[in-house]
């Protein structure tokens, strides 16, 4: 996947020096759940140092752009998009929407993927239910097994479950914990007053686990999602204006994924003694 990124974002082609720009990312991602402990060795600090990194890689390659500019690359379009005034983006407005770009679409939906796996692992039901729908679209479609299945937008609302199972793993994965927001004006809230104008972090894993909202909310139930959820106790891209302009793709991604999955998951499971570990 990092080697297509790189591909669609810059035209690099797969290099170790692509390997290297991967291990980069991976280094942000981490400093940026970690606790922000800002000093030599704290993980943090490993974080800023990536992204100081991937800033100055990504400047050099805009660089070299402005004298010969050949590509057909998100990088091309982003340096020659223009408002409605005719303004162009900064330099410092490329890379930086580069760098979120793939911080917010890559490791986000490959680590949701991953989540479906572990719990459809741990669920032989689920894993059953699944497994059946896939194997009646094949059939609708004429193919007779799952590596023959290619899924078209005509088959995503015959999808049901795998849609449901999609929704429970990222409402249990929560793969952004939290937003951050400003109060707008002064908020009471349990007693307590929220000034105008302060940070606020919004812990939307709180709000996915309530059993207040949710049902037995540890427990990974596809099936819950027959009834909608309560409004405003699902956010987990977010909302409001600032809401994951990627979602709907990223559910995609997600429900094609679990097109192409095998009935083994379970023992898999088993035999290595998964168990949960949340986010740091
Ligand atoms: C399971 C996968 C994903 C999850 C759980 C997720 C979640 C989120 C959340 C919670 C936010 C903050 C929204 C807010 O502040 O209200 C966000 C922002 C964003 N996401 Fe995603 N996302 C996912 C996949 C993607 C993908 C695939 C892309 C792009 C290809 C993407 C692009 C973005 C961008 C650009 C923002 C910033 C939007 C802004 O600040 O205006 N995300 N995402």
């Amino acid at each position: 996947t990092f080697a297509n990124i790189c591909k669609m974002f810059i035209s690099m082609e797969p290099s170790p020096m692509t390997d290297k720009i991967d291990q980069w990312f991976g280094g942000l991602v981490n400093g940026v759940r970690a606790f922000p402990l800002n000093f030599p060795g704290t993980t943090s600090h490993g974080g800023r140092k990536c992204r100081q990194k991937l800033n100055a890689f990504f400047r050099e390659v805009l660089e070299a752009r402005k004298n010969v500019d050949n590509c057909d690359d998100l990088m091309s379009g982003l340096m020659h998009i223009e408002d409605e005034q005719g303004k162009k983006l900064s330099d410092e407005e490329v890379v930086d929407n580069i760098v979120s770009l793939v911080m917010a679409g890559y490791e986000s939906t490959a680590s949701a993927i991953m989540w479906a796996t572990y719990h459809l692992a741990k669920s032989p039901s689920a894993l059953a239910k699944l497994r059946d729908e896939n194997i009646a679209l094949v059939k609708s479609k004429g193919g007779s097994t799952l590596a023959s299945l290619t899924i078209t937008r005509d088959d995503i609302p015959k999808m049901k479950y795998t849609t449901k199972v999609v929704e429970e793993t990222i409402r249990m994965a929560n793969i952004s914990s939290m937003v951050y927001r400003v109060a707008n004006k002064d908020v009471e809230y349990h007693g307590y007053t929220i000034p105008k104008g302060w940070p606020v972090v919004v812990w939307l894993r709180s709000l996915h686990t309530d059993p207040n909202y949710y049902q037995d909310p540890l427990t990974f139930n596809p099936d819950r999602w027959d009834e909608p959820a309560k409004t405003g106790t699902y956010q987990v891209f977010g909302g409001g204006y600032r809401i994951c302009p990627g979602n709907m793709l990223a559910r995609l991604q997600m429900g094609v994924a679990q097109s192409r999955r095998k009935d083994k998951l379970s023992s898999t499971a088993k035999a290595n003694g998964w168990c949960i570990h949340g986010f740091p």
